[in-house]
């Protein structure tokens, strides 16, 4: 991991021991639409994650989360501002980042073990010991029974923990994760949720949890989950407020949502959120008229 140098830098300031995993710095993203015309996707965005920390990101739909993420990943270059990763700037596609997205992105032609062997193979990892790895994995997210079938023979939620076992299998660092379960039924939901938090916290071989981005929809969803909330402003997308979820751990996403405490943090959220949501609803409405 790039993580800063204790000390000082040779400018004399001193530095955290550790660097937070996720800077970003007034990152603004402009893209260029078909018609020519320059469209802000996130602007002056400033967020900082931790080592080992979970955030979940809400926002009003077309806002930005996802721009953003991709800022992280280093699949898009900010216009302005700057992204850390480990206190190093992004300058592309990372092997210590790994990704989830609401669609899967498996192989179809390629066994369960042979799609999570893959990641591993790709970074050079001899076959016996990717072939273990990827095992390994499955055993973890209950799939051992499983690893001859092909995607198209599984359930949404199994293809979903065929995923994350591809993503986990790579050890990442950073787990970039983009409405991951949205596509799945609500009980579905709720278990792959708990699986998530359970396997974050035993991820990475050293012991240390992975530091997450969870983007998604559901407010209910990213308060179970995360260490702090993030709420987006309607688009562009900037950093209204962050809350911090004091509600303890180890979680069950189920029982959670039925703490005094949990409806009170929900409140809180939402009467910030759903401002936003207000806004992107009416501006949508103007549109329409
Ligand atoms: N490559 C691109 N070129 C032009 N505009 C883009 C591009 N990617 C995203 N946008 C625009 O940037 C805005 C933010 O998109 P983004 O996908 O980041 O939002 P989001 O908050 O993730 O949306 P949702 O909640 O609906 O998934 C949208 O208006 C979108 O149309």
């Amino acid at each position: 991991m790039n993580s800063g140098n204790p000390g000082e830098n040779p400018g004399g300031t001193p530095r955290p021991a550790v660097a937070p995993a996720i800077e970003l710095r007034g990152a603004t993203k402009v893209f260029r639409t078909p018609s020519g015309a320059d469209h802000t996707a996130v602007r002056d965005l400033d967020l900082t994650v931790a080592q080992g920390e979970f955030v979940a990101v809400v926002g009003p739909t077309g806002c930005g989360k996802s721009t953003t993420l991709t800022l992280v990943s280093g699949l898009e270059e900010p216009t302005e501002g700057e992204v850390l990763v480990g206190g190093e700037p992004v300058t592309g596609i990372r092997p210590e980042v790994g990704f989830v997205f609401q669609q899967d992105a498996v192989f179809p032609w390629r066994t369960v073990l042979s799609n999570v062997m893959a990641g591993p193979r790709f970074r050079g990892v001899p076959k016996t010991e990717a072939r273990e790895r990827a095992r390994d994995w499955l055993g973890r997210v209950g799939l051992a029974a499983f690893e001859d079938r092909y995607p198209h023979q599984l359930s949404g939620g199994q293809r979903k923990r065929v995923a994350l076992a591809q993503t986990f299998v790579g050890d990442p660092e950073i787990l970039l994760m983009d409405e991951p379960f949205s596509a799945l039924d609500v009980q579905t939901r709720a278990l792959m949720s708990d699986e998530l938090l359970e396997l974050w916290g035993g991820s990475r071989p050293d012991g240390r949890a992975a530091s997450v981005v969870f983007v998604t929809h559901d407010l209910e969803e990213a308060i179970a989950l995360a260490d702090k909330v993030v709420v987006m402003t309607a688009g562009p997308a900037t950093v209204k407020e962050i809350f911090p979820i004091d509600l303890p751990r180890p979680r069950s996403v189920e029982a959670v949502r039925l703490e005094p405490r949990f409806i009170e943090i929900y409140r809180e959220i939402w009467s910030s959120l759903g401002e936003e949501v207000r806004i992107t609803r009416e501006r949508g409405a103007a549109h329409v008229a």
